[in-house]
């Protein structure tokens, strides 16, 4: 490895392919968000155009991934147009020992839990940095909230015993907007003990319309790592 070559680079492209090599012709596949599955889309794009493998269809899961998978040549599908997805792969801004997730650093959670939710294997890819302990150590919580709800989704939040903040754009003044026209709630927990009852409260407020935590959601998870100065691999099943 050249030292001008940055090493989170690396690491996200080596996972990225790692993960888009596992696809495997007629799948129908998650397109996940974010600069991890940036690469797999474009790693899958490449497999597709080299004959590699034949008739796959994506299912985006963000704008981003349905202009990146339009790019590299891979064809989209809709949920109305399909039964199943047969495996989804999409980044992460956590995982802990559970395999269980935070997502949502690009405001794209709530499609991806949809789409992640229903393929029959979810991938993880995630550069050795997103490994935690516990949820919420390193990454605010984020959720979707309807704008009209913000204030009282807030004010729950707070009693709840988080530490909320509205999530601003940047190059864009005031608050970044969804792909569905929603705001985002980034929230400060002091420690997230049982995620799966927090996934569900916090779902339970009105005006929210996803949170991102992914409790027993992930089957495997790819990590990529630098060892010996060279971009590694690692599973996680
Ligand atoms: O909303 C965005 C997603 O949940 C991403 O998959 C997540 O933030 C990880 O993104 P990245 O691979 O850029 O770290």
């Amino acid at each position: 490895m050249s030292p001008e070559q940055d090493p989170v680079k690396l690491m996200k492209q080596q996972v990225g392919k790692a993960a888009a090599d596992r696809v495997k012709s007629g799948s129908i596949v998650g397109l996940g968000t974010g600069s991890t599955t940036a690469y797999t889309i474009q790693f899958l794009g490449e497999r597709l155009k080299s004959g590699e493998i034949k008739d796959i269809k994506g299912v985006p899961t963000s704008f981003q991934a349905s202009v990146l998978a339009k790019e590299y040549g891979i064809p989209l599908t809709t949920l109305d147009e399909i039964d199943h997805i047969d495996i989804a792969i999409d980044g992460a801004d956590e995982v802990d020992p559970h395999k269980n997730l935070i997502k949502g650093g690009g405001a794209a959670h709530t499609r991806e839990k949809i789409v992640d939710c229903l393929a029959d294997q979810f991938i993880v890819v995630v550069d050795g940095s997103k490994i935690v302990d516990r949820l919420g150590s390193t990454f605010l919580l984020p959720v979707e909230v309807m704008p009209m709800a913000m204030t009282p989704v807030m004010a729950a939040i707070t009693k709840l015993g988080g530490k909320p903040t509205l999530r601003m754009g940047v190059k864009k003044a005031g608050p970044v907007i969804t792909d569905q026209g929603n705001m985002v709630i980034d929230v400060k927990f002091d420690a997230i003990d049982n995620p799966a009852e927090l996934e569900k409260t916090l779902n339970n407020i009105p005006g929210v319309l996803e949170n991102g935590l992914f409790v027993g959601v992930a089957d495997v998870i790819l990590v990529g790592e630098i060892k010996d100065g060279q971009p590694v691999v690692r599973e996680i099943s």
